[in-house]
């Protein structure tokens, strides 16, 4: 009996079990097919798609497709299909409240809901700041604090990203943690797939920083464009070329060009990532001083910023041509290879701030006059080997003010002086052919890692010096241009009128003695016909700011002897100086009034200046009706 008992007590205690092992299988089962659970089951499966994977990939996109054409619209659609399907399930889920049995850690699931809210309104609010941010910065108008809202945009990007992540896990832990019919396994395959979600991540993210899938994108890019130039990219080359700023103007309107070092880039159809508005500013001018971060706008609307090298990537993926080399540097051997590095031997102080840098490289020997009035007004590339913090800067292309050139300058003023005065020739002083160092001046400026303080402090090292880069000036033959320059801004003009000087003395020599006494002068033939007119105002603070003065002195003095004026030197500065005018006003519309007469009998108005001067000159030419295209910044 007992045994027969003790029999039915466990067939009936083991048939519990079974009953109660069949009725969660049989829960589970059915809830999973059951039609009143299929917005719950919807809801776990599109999050972990969208939270788990597709959001990633549009983060992606934005971060990294600073290459693709319309990156902003990609990262827009793909949030929208992982934002609105979100909104739509979270809203049923609220509403209908239809949750199957969860043989999961039901505990977490107020703290899952409460997630859920703050995440429904986050990405709500996401999805509104970026069309915020879209707008503004597909808009050409000048755009304030797009920089604060897109930092806001990244913030909170990010917090949903992890919300996002965390409320998956909480939601598949409630779930299947403790899923009995699966016994302990579960639990293991939960950990696996909550990895996943954030391991590709991971994966990816230091592939791409090893540069694999990078090379990849940008190798692409590269060979689709060698083979896709088209011809109205030809035309727009030759005409920047040849320096047609009419024709470019006229019909290249709506053409995003740049120039980045020699090469022309064609960035039409792409947006800038900081605002619209910096690329139309930008627009035809070149932009190596943006890339690296030695300028912000000259207007103030954008400040200083070292861009990536996704930045340079994307530059020199729309290559649609280059500017025509002009050289400086020769090779001393038949088979020099191509060298950039120069020692920098020499630091002489020329004022309290600035000095004069000679750079030595074995391989090459430096031209010391450069022949056409075209080739000035160029930049060298400038960067420390030892130094990964310091920048990389530009440099004018200075060559009158090397040493052997200054003594040159020095004789030959001393010369055409005495035989104006005597009327008889002299000896004629010789220029050197070649430069013992390439020259450079440069001011210091107290910044943090600031690259001209750090030259100042290391002589006897190897720089990295590239070009000479950048377009000309655009300095025509003849007709009557307009420079407006403070301190170090007469730097990219001193070349120009260094030529300027020599082509007074030129002329002089031809009219007193003929030809061949001025050829003699004259033994590298450079184009000494030039029929231009500068109005040149400097602004310096005091007299040790007027570097140069060496070339417009004597300028000022010498072109009395010919019929022509070659210079009008217009000084802004507290001291007077004899035979020079000065002013000791700022410049303003009243002064250029008084000094240039005419407004629109000036082909160009070039400015290179202190940051202040920027932002005020061009406003100033504009109210005088000068118009856009016609005023250049250097
Ligand atoms: C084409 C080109 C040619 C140049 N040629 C020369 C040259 O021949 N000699 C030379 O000394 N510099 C020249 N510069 C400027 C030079 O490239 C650097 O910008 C400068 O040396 C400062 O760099 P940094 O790294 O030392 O200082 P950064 O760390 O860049 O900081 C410089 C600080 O000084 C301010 N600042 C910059 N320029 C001026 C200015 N003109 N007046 C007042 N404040 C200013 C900036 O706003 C910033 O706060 C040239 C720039 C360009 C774009
Ligand atoms: C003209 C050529 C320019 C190109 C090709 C260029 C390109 C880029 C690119 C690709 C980025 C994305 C981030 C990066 O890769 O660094 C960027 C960001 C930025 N650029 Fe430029 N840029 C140019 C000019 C300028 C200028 C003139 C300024 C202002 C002085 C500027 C200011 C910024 C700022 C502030 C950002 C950060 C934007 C943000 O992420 O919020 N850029 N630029």
């Amino acid at each position: 009996e007992t045994i027969k008992g003790e029999h039915l007590k466990k067939q009936f205690l083991s048939n519990q079990i079974i009953n109660q092992q069949d009725s969660y299988d049989v829960n589970y089962q059915e809830d999973q097919n059951n039609d009143k659970y299929v917005l719950f089951y919807f809801h776990q499966y599109a999050n972990f798609v969208l939270w788990g994977i597709l959001v990633d990939i549009g983060i992606i996109v934005n971060r990294y497709g600073i290459l693709l054409k319309n990156k902003i619209e990609i990262h827009a659609i793909i949030m929208s299909i992982a934002v609105l399907p979100s909104i739509i399930v979270e809203l049923f889920m609220i509403i209908s409240g239809n949750t199957p049995n969860l043989n999961g850690n039901q505990n977490l699931q107020g703290v899952h809901s409460i997630i859920g809210y703050i995440f429904l309104a986050f990405i709500i609010l996401q999805t509104i700041g970026g069309i915020i941010i879209k707008f503004g910065i597909q808009s050409v108008k000048t755009q304030t604090h797009l920089k604060i809202k897109s930092l806001l945009h990244i913030i909170l990007g990010y917090t949903i990203y992890l919300l996002g992540k965390i409320q998956l896990g909480f939601g598949y832990y409630m779930t299947y943690a403790d899923l009995k019919y699966y016994g302990k396994g579960d639990i293991i395959s939960f950990w696996c797939v909550y990895a996943f979600i954030f391991l590709w991540r991971i994966i990816f993210e230091i592939f791409y920083q090893k540069g694999q899938i990078y090379s990849i994108f940008t190798k692409n890019d590269r060979k689709q464009k060698e083979h896709s130039k088209t011809l109205q990219e030809s035309l727009l080359v030759q005409y920047i070329e040849q320096n047609e700023q009419s024709q470019i103007y006229n019909e290249f309107q709506s053409k995003l060009w740049l120039i980045f070092n020699n090469e022309i880039i064609d960035l039409t159809g792409f947006f800038h990532p900081g605002g619209q508005y910096i690329w139309e500013k930008a627009k035809g001018r070149e932009v190596s001083r943006f890339i690296y971060g030695g300028c912000g706008l000259e207007d103030g609307t954008a400040q200083q910023y070292p861009h990536s090298k996704n930045a340079i990537t994307l530059l020199k993926n729309h290559v649609i041509g280059s500017l025509n080399n002009i050289t400086f540097a020769i090779p001393i051997h038949e088979n020099t290879i191509n060298s950039t590095q120069w020692n920098l031997a020499t630091i002489t102080k020329l004022n309290d701030k600035t000095s004069y840098f000679g750079f030595t490289n074995s391989q090459y020997q430096i031209i010391s006059q450069f022949t056409t009035i075209h080739s000035f007004g160029k930049y060298f590339q400038i960067q420390s080997l030892k130094s990964t913090k310091t920048p990389i800067r530009q440099y004018t292309c200075i060559i009158s003010m090397a040493p052997e050139n200054v003594a040159y300058r020095k004789e030959l003023v001393q010369y055409i002086e005495t035989i104006v005065t005597t009327q008889q020739q002299a000896k004629i002083p010789q220029q050197t052919k070649y430069l013992q160092e390439l020259p450079l001046i440069i001011k210091c400026y107290e910044s943090k890692n600031g690259f001209s303080q750090y030259i100042h402090n290391h002589k006897d090292e190897i720089y990295d010096i590239q070009g000479p880069y950048g377009p000309p000036h655009g300095i025509p033959n003849r007709g009557k241009i307009v420079i407006i320059c403070g301190g170090t801004g007469i730097f990219p003009f001193l070349d120009l009128l260094d030529f300027i000087l020599k082509t007074i003395v030129y002329q002089i020599a031809l009219n007193k003695f003929g030809k061949q006494i001025a050829d003699s002068l004259n033994p590298f033939d450079c184009q000494y016909n030039t029929n231009i007119h500068i109005t040149l105002f400097f602004a310096a603070a005091n007299k040790q700011e007027l570097l140069g003065t060496d070339i417009l002195f004597p300028i000022i003095q010498l072109q009395k002897f010919l019929d022509k004026e070659f210079v009008r030197l217009i000084i802004k500065i507290k001291d007077k100086i004899e035979g020079i005018e000065t002013v000791d006003e700022r410049f303003s519309k009243g002064m250029f009034d008084k000094f240039l007469g005419k407004i629109l009998d000036y082909q160009r108005f070039l400015i290179c200046g202190p940051p202040q001067m920027q932002a005020s000159v061009p406003n100033i030419l504009k109210e005088m009706g000068v118009q856009n295209q016609h005023i250049h910044f250097i």
